[in-house]
């Protein structure tokens, strides 16, 4: 008999939690071996160097969104997993911030041979419990989210009062009312409870093929949709989606950590308006680790990462995500906080 992989699809916006909750899975479910498909934004990985262990079947999908313009990859990236499926049992999608899990999903409800390799167990959304009301004030995408999910995993919920706790349930409910909500206290999460949660099997009816077949799984050629760059030196804008915009900055030279932990309150505080997220992996030469930056909304935390091997490529690497954010003034900001 055909042996039928399991697939999770995670979404949620940005910084809600979603490859906390991978980490989370990877050491929960420890006799499971996951495939990992990897996507963010930007042009550079920051999420897989997060994952706390490597993996020859964590596949990283950058400088596009799933959603569209790499949904035709998602098939190469199937054939290629399936391919090797003997080497992992089921697969995990962490889905960008600003992904409709939707199109994501619908190669998994609508494709019949990949239906034949590959079932769509559950779309799992992760909400910020002290960000979402404003998120969904801001961005359809937000609503997407948590519209199209089987469960809702309603995080940072010690940030919160139990009283708001219950008023989001309700909100949630109502853009919602047949996701299962779970609530998640300081990164714990019942990784077999979300495991025992499966979708509505009939959910979607009479699901019709989109795509021409060709190839495995319907492959059809990727169109890749031009991305606008401006070049900046090692500072450039890489990508527009929903006017979500990204921003990436490189520096090889050594980071202060204390000034750009300074510098980033005083920003953070009166400055981050349409700023949604900053991941930053930072070298200094005096630390043998990488020190992580991360900031979601006006928060901000800086953890030890993986350590620097002998042939990594050591420089600090910073993504920035938001609408209409000045290139020039990050620049300035960061480099202000290099070593001389
Ligand atoms: N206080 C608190 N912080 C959390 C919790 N879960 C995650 N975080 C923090 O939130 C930040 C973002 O977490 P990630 O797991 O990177 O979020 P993400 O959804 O993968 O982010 P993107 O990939 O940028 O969309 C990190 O600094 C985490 O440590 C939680 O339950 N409580």
């Amino acid at each position: 008999m055909k042996n039928i992989k399991e697939v999770s699809i995670l979404t949620g916006f940005l910084g809600s939690g979603k490859t906390t909750l991978v980490n989370a899975i990877i050491s929960g479910r420890a006799k499971t071996r996951f495939a990992i498909i990897e996507n963010e934004i930007g042009e550079e990985s920051i999420d897989a160097e997060l994952l706390i262990k490597g993996d020859d079947n964590i596949v990283e999908l950058n400088n596009g969104c799933l959603c569209c313009t790499l949904n035709d990859n998602l098939y190469d990236i199937l054939n290629q997993l399936w391919l090797r499926k003997s080497s992992w049992d089921q697969l995990l999608i962490e889905a960008t911030g600003i992904a409709d899990p939707a199109n994501i999903a619908r190669p998994f409800l609508t494709n019949e041979s990949v239906q034949e390799s590959f079932q769509l167990k559950r779309v799992i959304c992760v909400v910020d419990a002290e960000l979402i009301e404003d998120q969904l004030k801001e961005t359809e995408v937000a609503i997407q989210q948590i519209a199209f999910s089987d469960v809702i995993l309603l995080n940072k919920s010690e940030k919160v009062s139990s009283a708001y706790l219950r008023e989001l349930q309700a909100i949630l409910k109502t853009l919602n009312p047949f996701a299962e909500i779970l609530v998640a206290l300081e990164n714990d999460f019942k990784i077999d409870i979300l495991f025992n949660r499966e979708r509505f099997a009939n959910f979607y009816s009479n699901p019709k093929p989109f795509l021409t077949p060709k190839g495995m799984f319907n492959l059809i050629p990727a169109e890749s949709e031009a991305i606008p760059q401006f070049g900046l030196g090692s500072a450039h804008r890489q990508h527009q989606h929903s006017g979500i915009e990204t921003i990436l900055l490189r520096y090889p030279e050594n980071m202060n950590i204390e000034a750009i932990q300074h510098r980033m309150m005083v920003f953070l505080l009166t400055q981050s308006i349409g700023v949604y997220r900053i991941k930053g992996i930072l070298f200094n030469a005096n630390y043998p680790e990488r020190v992580i930056l991360q900031t979601v909304g006006k928060g901000m935390s800086v953890s030890k990462g993986h350590p620097w091997l002998e042939g990594d490529k050591k420089e600090n690497k910073i993504v920035i995500i938001g609408k209409r954010l000045s290139l020039y003034g990050f620049d300035r900001m960061f480099r202000s906080c290099l070593e001389a």
